[in-house]
């Protein structure tokens, strides 16, 4: 019989107690689909409490960094979390062992992961993480594989399920945000820090990763503009709907001839794109290939079976002997390119309150106009105080144009809080 691989699996947690029950519900399927028996051998979890699943065939390590460099252990899957600690230390640790690693964990690979690539490939492991991006969507492999041969021009997606659920659930419900989030973390829908979540860094992390497979550039975490949708209102929601939008955590990277542009922000899309009805704790990623043209992926972001189920694509490939780069290509050959220090001109939502008085809106159109931001479409609504509420689009402009007008808006004296505005990207 074909030797069998052996894994030490470190986290026990939702993801962690999904592959082992995915791999013991599947395992003859897998051994015939691989060609070789896929075998636990050791597991590791901060304590030995009762997971639902039985674990009395596999060793227990209480040091995932002694698990990851086990002897009977051919691949070490990480599946605890957190960009450094004891996910770093054992990925590390396994790597120079001669351990392949695969991981779901997209804040560590977003920090770390071309020192990371380039640890596993000097020693030609290799190291994968298919689950780290939109859960059971197999974006990765998508990119790194099915349009291998094609330049990617643009990648969008709707990569945070819990955002997009606040988003959804404020409009069908008409809750607002602080009533919505309330109950998603009633519902253990967010993160144990839910600023990961609302504050848009998770959804950033996976972009990171997803630009750095298409453009073949270094992880670049901290070059994406980023935006949460805590500013999102009730309001905003109603008025974009009102003129055919919905409002989501969207996340775009491109290539452009000023550097690479990664931004995660709230955006109003057309509410009849796929991205516009994408409902719920689902996600979406929007691949954009010169010869392909659009690909768009759909399915479960998150959760015990959609996150093993991508963890296991990663193991099977091992299993295979497919030994891809972790970025789809040699980690000493991606570059590092300068961030896009301006986005691509777009069209923009204002939401602004203007002082209910004679002149108040020319004054508005001329600061606009000053900065070189022309008006396609404007409302103001009825109301009953001292102040309008008051909707723009404008014409395609710049975010540099925009935000001037934006810092001339509080010399005309009669817009009064913070102005919002939100990019639209026709989709
Ligand atoms: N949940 C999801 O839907 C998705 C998760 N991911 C990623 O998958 C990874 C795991 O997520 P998830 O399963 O939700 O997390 P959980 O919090 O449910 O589980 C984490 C597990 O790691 C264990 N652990 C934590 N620290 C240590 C340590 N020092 N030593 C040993 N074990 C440790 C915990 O042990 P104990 O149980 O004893 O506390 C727990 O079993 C993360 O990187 C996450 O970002 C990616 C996509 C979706
Ligand atoms: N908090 C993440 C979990 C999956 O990465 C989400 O809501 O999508």
């Amino acid at each position: 019989m074909t030797k069998p691989l052996r894994l030490g699996i470190a986290g026990l947690g939702t993801v962690g107690v999904g592959v082992v029950r995915m791999l013991r519900k599947n395992a003859d399927l897998l051994k015939t689909r691989t060609g070789r028996p896929l075998v636990i051998t050791a597991v590791s979890a901060r304590s030995q409490k009762d997971r639902g699943v039985s674990l009395s065939d596999y060793a227990w390590e209480d040091d995932p960094v002694k698990l990851a460099t086990r002897d009977d252990v051919d691949v070490f899957v990480e599946l605890m979390g957190g960009a450094d600690g004891p996910a770093k230390a054992a990925t590390e640790a396994a790597l120079k062992a001669g351990k392949d690693v695969v991981t779901a964990n997209k804040a560590m690979l977003a920090e770390h992961g071309h020192t990371l690539a380039n640890l596993a490939e000097d020693g030609g492991q290799v190291l994968r993480f298919e689950a780290a991006v939109a859960g059971g969507i197999p974006v990765i492999k998508a990119l790194t594989e099915g349009l291998a041969g094609n330049e990617i021009t643009r990648v969008m997606g709707v990569m945070n399920g819990s955002c997009n659920y606040i988003l959804t659930r404020m409009q069908s419900a008409g809750l607002t945000y602080e009533e919505v989030f309330a109950e998603a973390d009633g519902l253990g829908y967010l993160e144990a820090d839910p600023q990961l979540d609302v504050g848009g860094i998770d959804a950033a992390h996976k972009l990171a990763l997803l630009s750095s497979i298409a453009f073949g550039t270094q992880v670049k975490f901290d070059g994406v503009a980023l935006e949460g949708i805590e500013r999102v209102s009730i309001e905003d929601i109603r008025q974009a709907a009102d003129m055919g939008y919905r409002i989501k955590l969207l996340g775009v990277a491109q290539m452009t001839a000023r550097g690479l542009e990664q931004s995660m922000s709230p955006c109003l899309v057309p509410e009849t794109s796929p991205l516009g009805q994408l409902e719920g704790g689902t996600n979406m990623v929007v691949l954009e290939g010169a010869d392909v043209g659009q690909i768009v992926l759909r399915g479960a972001g998150a959760g015990e079976g959609p996150t093993a189920s991508a963890v296991l694509s990663d193991i099977i490939d091992i299993a295979r002997g497919l030994r891809l780069p972790t970025f789809g290509q040699p980690a000493d050959s991606l570059k590092t390119v300068p961030a896009a220090q301006s986005t691509v001109p777009a069209p923009y939502y204002l939401r602004l309150d203007l002082l209910d008085k004679p002149g108040a809106l020319a004054k508005v159109a001329t600061a606009l106009g000053d900065a070189g931001v022309s008006i396609n479409r404007m409302r103001q609504y009825g109301h009953e105080d001292t102040t309008a509420p008051v909707l723009i689009v404008t014409h395609t402009t710049t975010r540099e144009a925009l935000d001037v007008a934006l810092a001339g808006l509080p010399g005309t004296g009669v817009v009064t809080g913070d102005p919002v505005a939100l990019r639209i990207e026709e989709v």
